[in-house]
């Protein structure tokens, strides 16, 4: 289980998350939604260590990462996909793909190029081909498969279907509902298509100007009309 804590973080004076709290459970997608400037990009780069929290705690299976050095945090099983499918477009697929192995905790598992082509044929059909070549949404599965590679326990996503045409962002949404029921992954998706994200997330938490206003089960705040005008666009 994932858990945060009452994080609180800023940028000098502009207080960007103030007390947020939500637990994401095991073998879950929680889904995190709210407009632009809500604090939801913050949060993750506050999770993983890449923004120093004033105050709070983010804990997962029972240990306090909070302040852990960022390096460290793909050995305690957490991968952070940024926003902007960063790839290194002069690589192949597969040597983007073992960067992903460098780190993980989990020996046993980590490095398994197959696993990712299993999941993502289509990405396994270009594996010898450089990243530059690839289209937004495979290159959106290679960062997915690269954050694989390291199999963590928690994946937190930025915005995967900024820009995309909605069928592939519906099939990248279904591919991570899949990994979450197959490989009993937790998923912290931070989306700005409400909509989308809600119809494949278990649980979903809407931030107002870093502020937790809503945190329920993704069907009740889909069906909640006030909610979803005065915060999820749709
Ligand atoms: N590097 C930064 N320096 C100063 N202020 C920042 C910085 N990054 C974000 N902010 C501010 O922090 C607040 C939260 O921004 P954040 O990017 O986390 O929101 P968001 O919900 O992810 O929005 P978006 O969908 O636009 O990325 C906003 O007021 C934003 O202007």
């Amino acid at each position: 289980m994932f858990e945060v804590r009452d994080l609180t973080a800023a940028y000098g004076p502009v207080t960007a998350l103030d007390g947020v709290s939500f637990t994401a459970p095991k073998a879950k997608v929680t889904a995190v939604l709210g407009a632009n400037g809500a604090g939801k990009t913050t949060l993750l780069r506050t999770v993983s260590g890449l923004v120093r929290p004033q105050r709070g705690q983010v804990v997962l299976d029972g240990d306090d990462i909070t302040r852990a050095p960022v390096e460290t945090m793909s050995s305690r099983g957490l991968a952070h996909v940024p926003e902007g499918r960063g790839v290194i477009a002069e690589l192949t697929v597969e040597e983007n793909l073992r960067l992903g192995a460098l780190g993980g905790a989990d020996r046993t598992r980590r490095g398994d190029t197959e696993r990712v082509y299993e999941l993502f044929p289509v990405i396994g059909d270009r594996r010898n081909a450089t990243a530059h070549v690839l289209s937004g949404g495979e290159r959106q599965m290679l960062v997915i498969g690269r954050a694989l590679m390291a199999a963590p326990k928690v994946l937190l996503l930025d915005e995967p279907s900024l820009g995309l045409a909605p069928r592939i962002v519906a099939q990248i949404l279904d591919l991570l509902r899949s990994l979450v029921e197959s490989e009993g992954l937790t998923v912290v998706l931070v989306e700005q298509n409400a909509r989308s994200a809600l119809s494949i997330a278990d649980l979903g938490v809407v931030l107002n100007l870093g502020t937790v206003v809503a945190n329920d089960d993704a069907a009740t705040l889909a069906d909640d009309v006030q909610l979803r005008h005065a915060y999820l666009g749709f």
